[in-house]
């Protein structure tokens, strides 16, 4: 049998570092994890079973927090950068590496007004992201956030929709909207401020789910990306998903009670999947 390899690449995934910045007895403590991913010649490992191009999966862990030592982390945008450049730069072998970072959050401790100068507050499932794709003469990143969990009780409904023998959904303009937002966008250039930009990114998509009146996940998506490429001009598309997380109204009228739309069932499954991506016209 005559077979072709027509891609391959490794890497180390999950790789966790916790990296802490003091200044003037303030600290900034930032936990991420880090997927890198190598492409190049690397043909004869699977060919041939030689391992003489190979840099050992081992090797890359080590070197995420050898990095880390070197150039800091900052922010995870420049770390992914750093990381992924250092590959390139030192092994011939190496043409193309993938760095993927997914940041855990922490906020620092507020009592009265104050902040905390060493000490956090975790727990939520919200991580900020970034992507970052080296060669040695180009570099093409993406910044995002995930897990943003959020959910109103009104001002949202869904009617107007098609309809068919097999349609049983009730039209209404008072529902629950609850969805997990999903974001990712290009920021290539390496001047900009990219936590800035992800904080206002954030700002944007909670104000436009918050305070508009939704007629549909797809209108609201739209609504949050627009919102999003008019605030941020260094921004120019923007991939959102929001799943739609159903709280349906619980069919206690066979109970004999009526429901005042105010008891829902939370259905974890199915779950309706809404995705886009927007991009700034000149
Ligand atoms: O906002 C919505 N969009 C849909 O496409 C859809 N489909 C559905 O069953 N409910 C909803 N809600």
């Amino acid at each position: 049998m005559s077979v072709i390899l027509t891609n391959q690449s490794y890497g180390k995934s999950q790789v966790c570092l916790s990296y802490v910045t003091r200044r003037d007895g303030i600290h900034d403590f930032i936990q991420i994890t880090v997927d890198v991913a190598l492409e190049g010649d690397f043909h004869a490992a699977y060919l041939e079973g030689d391992n003489s191009n190979v840099v050992p999966t081992d090797t890359v862990k080590n070197t995420v927090y050898a990095i880390a030592r070197i150039h800091g982390v900052e922010s995870i945008e420049s770390f992914a950068q750093h990381l992924a450049k250092h590959f390139c730069k030192t092994y011939p072998q190496v043409d193309s590496t993938t760095v993927s970072i997914s940041q855990t959050l922490w906020t620092r401790v507020c009592r009265d007004g104050a902040s905390h100068d060493h000490a956090f507050v975790g727990g939520s499932n919200e991580r900020n992201t970034c992507r970052v794709v080296a060669t040695n003469d180009s570099l093409l990143m993406h910044s995002g956030l995930l897990g943003l969990q959020v959910l109103k009780t009104t001002e949202s409904g869904f009617v107007g929709f098609s309809k068919d023998q097999y349609t049983t959904l009730a039209e209404t303009t008072d529902r629950i909207f609850a969805t997990t937002i999903t974001a990712d966008w290009p920021c290539g250039d390496p001047t900009l401020d990219w936590t800035q930009i992800r904080d206002t990114v954030r700002g944007c998509l909670l104000d436009i789910f918050s305070n508009r009146y939704s007629p549909s996940v797809q209108k609201t998506l739209h609504e949050m990306a627009e919102a999003v490429l008019e605030e941020c001009p260094q921004i120019d598309e923007i991939a959102l998903k929001m799943p739609n997380q159903h709280h349906i109204p619980a069919d206690i009228a066979k109970l004999g009670l009526e429901n005042n739309n105010d008891i829902f069932v939370p259905s974890p499954e199915p779950f309706g999947v809404i995705s886009a991506t927007i991009r700034r016209v000149a």
